[in-house]
């Protein structure tokens, strides 16, 4: 699996995932509607590399169940070794122990094999992420509609939002960002690269450190007297001042609510699929701070702890909008309860 690729830099070379956009095609208001493109072919292609991706998550489950159920009679240790399998596998105790009791009432004293608790145990998660499987709404006549996303330095906000940029704009929709991370020229210059590549005009701060609120006021007016659709705003991200993060995403939120009392439309949390258990804590944490709308989970390629979305469905019941399976902005895609579950336990 290759590494994810590093973050651009000032005068990094394009990548080729981002050549400009091709000409607006007519207007679709849901995130990663499917290219009308061969449909097998785009489905197929996501599908494999979600598998691939999640391959190593797949890995550490399978190989417990391979041991575990070799034509064997579902009885009490099995049960329990199944659950075990599954919390070290990071769907967490609860959703564990519900797929477990589910395996108890249904197949409790058959003989099974591990087929069968594969078919079994994908039909079981696909079950609990359906429910939150859920595109992110997009409302272009809120002119813009806007959505702030939050989250963690290094989980994948500013990617995500450069890939819905691009995706936003093949799909015709007049897309503006703001750079939210005021504190952090990287993060202000990076954005303004990634609205270079992606043909969105970017909103910066005056200087380094001005006020995030008043950053997001100016976004949101100018977004309007532009005529924008949908206003992407980036956030800071410092966990380790809690407090003071949580006021500045308040703040923005007060103040944005002066120009749009329906403000901002989306809150989407960017996890981090790869930081397993953490990814589980951040979404505790910034659910306080903020009033979450809906959830994007990244890096699912190459991610050891791919069952944490099962955890994050079964604790929190978001919406899980979109996933990250690469680096290209049509690696950002819907979310597909039963092709993730049935990749997680790998089978086809
Ligand atoms: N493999 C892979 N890498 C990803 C994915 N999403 C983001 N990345 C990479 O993760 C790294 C961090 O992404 P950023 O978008 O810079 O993260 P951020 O949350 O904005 O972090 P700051 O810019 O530090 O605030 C970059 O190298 C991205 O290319 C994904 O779905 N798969």
């Amino acid at each position: 699996m290759a590494p994810p690729a590093p973050a651009p830099a000032a005068g990094a070379p394009v990548p080729a995932a981002f050549v400009p956009p091709p000409p607006p095609v007519a207007p679709t208001f849901t995130l990663g509607t499917p290219a009308p493109a061969p449909e097998p072919a785009a489905r197929g292609g996501f599908f494999g590399r979600l598998k691939a991706g999640l391959s190593r998550s797949t890995q550490r489950l399978t190989e417990s169940l391979t041991g575990l159920f070799q034509k064997r009679r579902l009885d009490e240790e099995a049960l329990e070794e199944l659950e075990e399998t599954l919390i070290a596998a990071d769907l967490g105790v609860a959703a564990s122990r519900r797929i477990v009791e589910r395996f108890r009432s249904t197949r409790f004293g058959r003989e099974v094999t591990e087929q069968e608790v594969k078919e079994a145990l994908a039909d079981e998660i696909a079950a609990i992420l359906r429910p939150v499987a859920r595109p992110m709404p997009l409302d272009p006549a809120c002119a813009p509609h806007v959505v702030l996303v939050v989250g963690v330095n290094g989980t994948g906000k500013t990617t995500t939002i450069a890939k819905l940029g691009q995706q936003y704009r093949e799909q015709g929709l007049v897309t503006m960002f703001a750079a939210g991370d005021t504190f952090r020229a990287a993060a202000v210059e990076q954005l303004q690269i990634w609205g270079e590549r992606t043909g969105c005009p970017v909103v910066v701060p005056a200087k380094e450190g001005a006020d995030a609120a008043g950053l997001a006021y100016d976004a949101l007016s100018r977004a309007k007297s532009e005529g924008a659709q949908v206003l992407l705003m980036d956030t800071a991200g410092r966990l380790h001042n809690k407090s003071a993060l949580m006021e500045e995403l308040r703040k923005i939120v007060r103040v944005i609510r002066r120009l749009d009392p329906d403000a901002p439309h989306s809150v989407l949390l960017v996890l981090d699929s790869t930081t397993g258990q953490n990814a589980l804590q951040q979404a505790r944490v910034f659910k306080e701070m903020v009033d979450v709308t809906g959830l994007a989970v990244t890096k699912l390629d190459g991610s050891a702890k791919g069952g944490v979305v099962v955890a994050l469905a079964e604790e929190f019941g978001l919406p899980v909008h979109m996933v990250g399976v690469g680096e290209k902005a049509a690696d950002l895609r819907p979310f597909d309860a039963r092709d993730f579950a049935r990749s997680l336990v790998g089978l086809e």
